[in-house]
């Protein structure tokens, strides 16, 4: 947590206030019962009106200046805790997006959720607590302390049996609660991955008639949690009850004592009375500073995933002298390039080679896991590959900016996502400055006006949150519309055209031909109809090359890829 304490440096001087208001505050609280026993000693016993209204008014300007401290001092901390939110947020999420595909793998989407919201909140909280208890509860326990023994060092042995039975109170229930503190946030990630499931995934859900399995499997994340937190919360109800318990005690030993100490003559009434506020300062302070421990391991777990978060580097990073592309543009080249996923145990493609060039279209064919996607994947720098060499334009994408390749990449992935907005700005997302037009055009060679028109508002039309309200073709086409309105010189589409029925396919091909011709084209496709006119076929099996050519060549050299054709074109069609 010390780490993140850092992050405080824009508040230095808000919290240097807060620190001074609270000091400010204690030192008033500690004066007033002192003030008290003054009015009961001086002004009651002796019958000194004067007297009484003087400190009464005093006490009472010291009264309204503890309270305005602290107003501020609440004011300045709940500031200073919001925004410090504000900016772990913003930190944690912009690290989160430059991680590479493989961090984000490795953390999980429902737990950066979890960590970006509830953990940064429990900081927050912290924070604020922290801030009004640091200065004050010490301050209020030990000018107590001091306050108390000069009031009567003989009544303050009464603290020698009440403290360590407090401490001794605080210590088991510390013990009991933190490591509950831990499950319940391990708890709470496994309740936030279950709903999310649960959410993206109805329509499985309903299809499979899973209802109740999810139903069953959210209960338990559910009641997991519940029951975590319900555990906490009867410890920590504990802890009242039994300080007050100890309190009440103490007070009635202190009265006792101390009532024995002024009926002889040791001791005035006002101080007896001074001594019980103090007392009941201090034991107040001790519950403070008890319920600040227990909530720091709370929040240290939560430090800790937020650290995690912000330390891990990401793989992919800009080296530290980029280098520009040369004056070609679009020429793409793999060279014996080899490549696992993390923890994998087999290379998901090895030893692939080949060049692509603008004006061409290179189709990657193969059966379901032989690794187009992650070939694909690899052209902009999703995930750095372990050996051989990717080049665009003569450079390695090692060696280049992240932005400047991927500005000339035109990505069309196989899933299409799309953000909340109008298609016309869904379809911008490709080019801000495209203007109306382009991205009519965009649409238009995408074979995507018909159902755009068709749509209540046409471009204007809004597309629900995850594009639930387009269907699957739609979605592809929209996708490509996307790329097109980049017009970038290597388009990269991952298994686009496979939910388009043939004739929508077709023409969408004959489209992209044309408007396509001066850049590099390379497709991932399982139909053998959408890879037949293609400049270069490369077959895919198993993660290694097992043809590259054109139709015709690969018909008579390559069986991986003659398979692939007999099992979907009919004899007539092969001849
Ligand atoms: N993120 C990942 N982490 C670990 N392994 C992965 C990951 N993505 C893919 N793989 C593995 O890598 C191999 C190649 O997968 P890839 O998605 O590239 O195949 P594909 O040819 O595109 O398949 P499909 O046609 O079904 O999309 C598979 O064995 C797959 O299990």
């Amino acid at each position: 947590m010390i780490k993140l304490v850092r992050f405080l440096k824009p508040f230095t001087w808000s919290v240097a206030a807060v620190l001074l208001l609270l000091l400010f505050q204690s030192l008033t609280d500690l004066y007033l019962p002192t003030l008290m026993s003054g009015i009961v000693d001086t002004g009651i016993v002796k019958g000194d009106t004067h007297y009484i209204v003087n400190v009464g008014g005093k006490m009472l300007f010291f009264a309204a200046v503890s309270a305005l401290c602290m107003i501020t001092a609440s004011y300045l901390s709940a500031k200073i805790a919001t925004g410090l939110g504000r900016n772990l947020r913003g930190m944690v999420f912009s690290r989160v997006e430059s991680y590479s595909l493989n961090e984000f793998d490795r953390m999980g989407t429902a737990s950066l959720i979890t960590r970006t919201t509830n953990d940064i909140n429990q900081i927050q909280q912290l924070l604020i607590i922290m801030m009004r208890m640091m200065i004050s509860a010490p301050m209020m326990c030990i000018g107590g302390i001091i306050m108390a023994v000069s009031k009567d060092a003989v009544l303050s042995l009464v603290f020698v049996v009440v403290l360590p039975v407090i401490a001794g109170t605080i210590l088991i229930i510390f013990r009991k609660a933190v490591p509950l503190f831990k499950a319940m946030q391990v708890n709470l990630d496994q309740l936030n991955r279950v709903l999310r499931e649960g959410l993206t995934g109805i329509r499985v859900i309903r299809a499979f008639n899973r209802l109740e399995h999810e139903n069953a499997r959210f209960l338990k994340a559910n009641s997991d949690l519940t029951d975590t937190a319900i555990r906490v919360n009867i410890i920590m109800a504990g802890l009242m009850p039994v300080m007050m318990l100890v309190m009440n005690l103490s007070s009635i030993a202190i009265v006792w004592f101390g009532g024995i100490r002024v009926d002889k003559g040791d001791m005035q009434v006002g101080d007896m009375m001074a001594f019980l506020q103090y007392a009941m300062q201090i034991m107040f302070s001790l519950i403070m500073i008890s319920f600040m421990f227990i909530m720091i391991p709370r929040a240290e777990a939560s430090a800790v995933r937020i650290n995690e978060v912000l330390d891990l580097i990401p793989e992919i990073k800009d080296a530290e002298r980029v280098k520009k592309a040369g004056d070609k543009k679009g020429f793409v080249e793999f060279k014996d390039v080899t490549f696992s996923y993390p923890g994998a145990e087999e290379p998901a493609i090895s030893d692939i080679s080949f060049t692509a060039g603008p004006g061409e279209v290179t189709a990657i064919i193969g059966g379901t896991g032989s690794g187009k996607s992650t070939l694909i994947n690899l052209i902009p720098r999703f995930y750095d590959i372990d050996k051989g060499s990717i080049l665009i334009d003569g450079v390695d994408v090692r060696e280049m900016s992240q932005e400047s390749l991927r500005s000339k990449i035109g990505l069309v992935p196989q899933k299409a996502v799309f953000f909340t907005g109008s298609i016309a700005a869904n379809i911008r997302y490709g080019r801000e400055a495209a203007t109306d037009e382009e991205v009519r055009r965009a649409a238009e060679i995408a074979q995507a006006t018909e159902f755009i028109t068709g749509m209540k508002d046409g471009f204007d039309s809004v597309i629900a949150q995850g594009g639930t309200n387009v269907s699957g073709g739609q979605k592809q086409r929209l996708s490509i519309a996307r790329a097109l309105v980049r017009r970038p010189e290597i388009y990269v589409i991952d298994d686009a055209l496979s939910a388009l029925d043939f004739k929508t396919d077709a023409s969408l091909r004959a489209a992209l031909r044309k408007e396509t011709a001066c850049a590099t084209v390379l497709i991932v496709a399982q139909r053998v109809s959408t890879v037949m006119d293609a400049d270069r076929i490369i077959v895919m099996d198993k993660g290694k090359i097992a043809g590259i050519g054109r139709h015709r060549e690969l018909l008579n050299t390559c069986d991986v890829y003659r398979e692939i054709v007999v099992s979907q074109l009919s004899e007539e069609e092969i001849a």
